[in-house]
């Protein structure tokens, strides 16, 4: 159990309750905190979507959500009787009255305690008038606590991000304010920071005298689904990298604070953030690569003559003593032959003699999780000869722990007031200004030659000369 002592109840609007981010993790995670006893009989949750619907219907839809992920004769039924649905459009001021009704409605039924979490699990275009129907329908002024969870991308350019959070703080206070970044929720990203503070000797090579280049890999070996129209709006870029690959970075180059509690963390992390500069139309030339994978404008609600990045490879810079001329790689895109979510610290090595794998240390953070090493030891028969040997992980460990999934730690948070997997808007904004200079770059950029790499392999090629040019070179793990 991750909550805490004392079971939570109210009521969770799931804006977006029929999409495929509510069916895949948000009702899974639910689930799993129902199981292990964090909620109170004194809870609902309401479903909203355009889609028409009964309770029944929508209780139907979540069980089959469930037994997409779990044995379907072990499911235990008391949770559906939670969950209730209303139609709605969120652009339409008299849905949300209706809405209020059912919240009544689920509210008595359950006799939920009067503390509601809006979850925006929506597109992020319907953010603003769901905020404001929210306000003007007067939901807003029931009695008790109100707190709003956000999806990524929060905004889609630093002044919209802007404007959004202007919108939300006319609804809500900042600390009843939710940015939602999924990744944060990843026991084994939380245990890099871990591993750093609790073995000291890390902390002391964590540097450019011992680091040569760090590798954050995110290679999926999937397609973008049905999720066209969101997914070309956005691309690689926004998707993947504005969020989850500068939070992910931050959490490996960031200073660790004295204490670690979640507001030093959080200013800790600002400032690194700060440190990594802008791109310029130079460094954007040389340093990004982006990708379309082969069949992307075939796929639905794609068109024809796209141009949205299904890849992308960038080397970034940290301006700072600790890494000067450490450069950082990241790397993620859409149907490759890998699929994993991989950390590489490449060390350097005083070995005279050439081998192959360089030393490094690898924090594995999806599929498979922990830490191993890869270091340069003897050979057992060659004596001039050294060879790279890894070492870790401890199988035997995790395979006795049950990890929370990414969700139910976001989850827990948002129901408990805590900030533990919750970013600030001040790294959001940040985020934004990187991810804006390279956007503005790539305007003032020819339209790039797209498709340019075939569907299970490993991207495209220029991603390679990008490390090439540095004498370094992509881990796969194919
Ligand atoms: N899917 C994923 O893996 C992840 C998604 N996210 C974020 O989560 C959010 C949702 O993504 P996802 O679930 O994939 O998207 P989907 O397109 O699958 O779902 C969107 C949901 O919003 C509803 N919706 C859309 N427009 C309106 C409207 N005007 N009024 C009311 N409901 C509306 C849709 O139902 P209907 O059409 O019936 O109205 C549907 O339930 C996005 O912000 C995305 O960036 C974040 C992390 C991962
Ligand atoms: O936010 C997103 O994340 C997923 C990857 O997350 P995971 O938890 O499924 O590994 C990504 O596939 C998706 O495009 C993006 O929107």
């Amino acid at each position: 159990m991750i909550m805490t002592e004392k079971q939570v109840g109210g009521v969770i609007v799931l804006f977006g309750g029929t999409g495929d981010l509510a069916k895949s993790e948000i009702i899974p995670a639910l689930y799993q905190l129902f199981q292990e006893g964090n909620f109170s009989e004194q809870f609902a949750l309401i479903g909203v979507s355009r889609t028409e619907m009964s309770d029944q219907e929508y209780r139907d839809f979540v069980r089959e959500a469930m037994e997409n992920v779990v044995d379907k004769d072990t499911i235990d039924d008391s949770f559906f009787q939670h969950f209730f649905y209303q139609a709605a459009d969120n652009t339409e001021l008299n849905d949300f009255k209706n809405l209020s009704e059912t919240i009544q409605k689920a509210s008595n039924e359950c006799e939920a305690d009067p503390s509601y979490i809006y979850y925006y699990s929506i597109p992020p275009s319907v953010y603003d008038d769901t905020t404001k129907n929210l306000k003007e329908s007067g939901i807003l002024d029931y009695e008790g606590s109100h707190r709003v969870a956000v999806e990524k991308p929060f905004g889609e350019s630093l002044e919209s991000a802007e404007e959004y959070y202007d919108l939300l703080q006319k609804a809500f206070d900042p600390q009843e304010i939710y940015l939602v970044d999924h990744f944060l929720g990843f026991e084994s990203l939380q245990n890099i920071l871990v591993t750093r503070q609790a073995n000291p000797f890390l902390e002391a090579i964590w540097n450019s005298d011992y680091i040569e280049q760090v590798q954050i890999s995110l290679p999926e070996d999937f397609s973008i689904g049905s999720r066209g129209a969101f997914y070309d709006e956005n691309g690689a870029l926004l998707d993947m990298f504005q969020n989850h690959i500068l939070q992910i970075l931050a959490v490996v180059a960031m200073d660790l604070p004295e204490e670690m509690d979640d507001k030093e963390l959080n200013e800790k992390k600002l400032e690194l953030f700060k440190s990594i500069p802008s791109f310029k139309l130079e460094d954007v030339k040389e340093k990004v690569v982006r990708g379309q994978y082969d069949t992307y404008r075939e796929e639905d609600d794609v068109p024809e003559e796209s141009h949205t990045e299904t890849y992308i490879a960038i080397e970034l810079e940290i301006d700072s003593d600790r890494w000067s001329d450490v450069p950082f790689y990241v790397r993620t895109g859409k149907s490759l032959a890998e699929n994993h979510l991989t950390v590489d610290i490449l060390l350097k090595t005083s070995s005279k003699m050439s081998v192959d794998e360089q030393p490094r240390l690898t924090f594995s953070i999806e599929p498979q999780l922990g830490i191993s090493m890869v270091v340069h030891q003897k050979h057992p028969t060659e004596n001039e000869e050294v060879l790279a040997a890894a070492i870790g992980p401890d199988k035997e460990t995790w395979k006795t722990i049950h990890f929370p999934e990414a969700y139910e730690n976001i989850i827990s948070d948002i129901l408990t007031d805590s900030e533990r997997h919750i970013g600030t808007f001040e790294q959001v904004k940040e985020q934004w200004r990187i991810t804006d200079s390279i956007r503005k770059a790539w305007e003032d950029m020819p339209k790039p030659d797209f498709p340019n790499y075939k569907t299970g392999e490993i991207g495209p090629e220029k991603a390679e000369d990008l490390l090439k040019r540095n004498n370094h070179s992509w881990i796969y793990r194919i």
